[in-house]
């Protein structure tokens, strides 16, 4: 036994959790409870008092994924993370974990892989994302604080030139962090004070600065909710035409390690992501995408848990050039197997970042005739 545990047999952490019930068409809510004694989860319906999941070790699910804004999968069901349910919980723990709101601005999303790299090389998890266009309105709402200042319109048209990227990231102290990250404002002065910074790397001037970061644990709740809680109010950016949809799997997002460099291999060979968007999957829906694997191989079950058993990040794949997108992107996948993918094509991405057949870092379409099929599953059925 490890010695540190002693006389901690009764220190425990509650959290509440929702999970949505796609059948019944809302949350239900229970509340979790981690033993750190013996590394065990409980959990309780809070409407009916009843136990849901009796005390037992779930391994897939440590004390650091729980977190406020946190989603974990407990038997196939997707739970997030919605408050700390106790005080000790809440003194302990809810002061450390906190998220911040960044964005990728239009002049960095071409440097979207680099910049991604470095969110995940720094330690933040990537709690939500989704790339979209803003409109003249929604551009005005986000920076109304600027409504005053001279550069106020040449701000809007700027955010409104082209397709940004939001992202909610959370770290110990996520909003000095992540603007610790970013460098000051203006790039000139990022240049001099933090070299290192992606501002100094990436922006332009003052006002091209290729990313945002919120500077206050309230202003990141308020810029969350304009993204990730706006009912529909947020477009996503897929063209549905000449596209193949890739898919970075569970193990990848939940690791964190080889998001960015996933992106920046897709896009090496001539491919754009125009559309972006992180999900997770419940089980029906996990079963209806891969529907026409069923049959075809003896894994469609297991590729079905895989696929539920974490956040993904769909992304829609494109081309300015005239190549077949499905086809290139295949060859940028490699082999379905990664230990084949290693032998034969040691550089793409599944002999890179796969484990094995099933967690194989990326699903892409297979047929060229399914890739609008298969976009418009993740950017038109499931944004309804
Ligand atoms: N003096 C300026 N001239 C031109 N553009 C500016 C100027 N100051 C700020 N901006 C633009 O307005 C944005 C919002 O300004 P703010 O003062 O809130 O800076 P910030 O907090 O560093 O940036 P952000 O809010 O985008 O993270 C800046 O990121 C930049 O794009």
């Amino acid at each position: 036994m490890d010695p540190s545990k002693f006389g901690k047999e009764s220190e425990r952490y509650a959290f509440l959790v929702t999970y949505y019930d796609s059948l019944a068409g809302f949350d239900r809510e229970y509340h979790l409870l981690y033993y750190t004694f013996d590394e065990t989860i409980e959990m309780y319906d809070v409407k009916t008092k009843r136990v849901f999941l009796k005390r037992s070790k779930y391994p897939e699910v440590a004390l650091k994924d729980l977190y406020k804004g946190a989603i974990v999968t407990i038997n196939s069901r997707q739970l997030k993370v919605t408050e700390y349910s106790d005080d000790f919980t809440k003194n302990n723990f809810g002061s450390k974990k906190k998220y911040t709101l960044a964005m990728i601005k239009p002049d960095g999303v071409v440097h979207m892989g680099e910049i991604i790299d470095r969110i995940c090389k720094e330690g933040f998890q990537i709690s939500k994302m989704k790339m979209t266009q803003l409109s003249v309105e929604l551009a005005q709402k986000f920076y109304a604080v600027h409504k005053e200042k001279s550069f106020y319109n040449t701000l809007v048209a700027y955010m409104t030139s082209g397709p940004i990227v939001a992202l909610e990231l959370v770290a110990e102290n996520a909003v000095a962090k992540w603007r610790e990250l970013i460098g000051p404002t203006d790039c000139v002065q990022a240049r001099q004070v933090a070299p290192n910074s992606i501002r100094a790397l990436f922006a332009t001037d003052k006002t091209h600065n290729a990313v945002h970061g919120s500077d206050s644990d309230e202003n990141a709740e308020i810029e969350s909710k304009f993204f990730f809680d706006s009912k529909g109010e947020i477009p996503a950016t897929a063209t549905f035409e000449n596209c193949s949809l890739a898919i970075i799997l569970p193990h990848i997002v939940s690791e964190k390690a080889a998001i960015g460099q996933i992106i920046l291999d897709i896009q090496k060979y001539g491919l754009d992501i125009s559309a972006l968007e992180l999900f997770s999957l419940g089980k029906t829906d996990a079963s209806d995408f891969l529907e026409v694997y069923r049959g075809v191989t003896p894994d469609f079950q297991k590729m079905v848990l895989n696929l539920c058993s974490g956040p993904i990040i769909a992304m829609e794949v494109t081309s300015k050039q005239s190549i077949d997108v499905v086809t290139t992107l295949r060859k940028v996948c490699g082999p379905p197997d990664p230990e084949l993918a290693q032998a034969l094509r040691p550089d793409t991405i599944r002999a890179k970042y796969g484990v094995d057949k099933i967690r194989n870092a990326i699903h892409c379409t297979d047929l060229e005739d399914d890739g609008v099929l298969e976009v418009e599953f993740f950017f038109n059925l499931m944004q309804q």
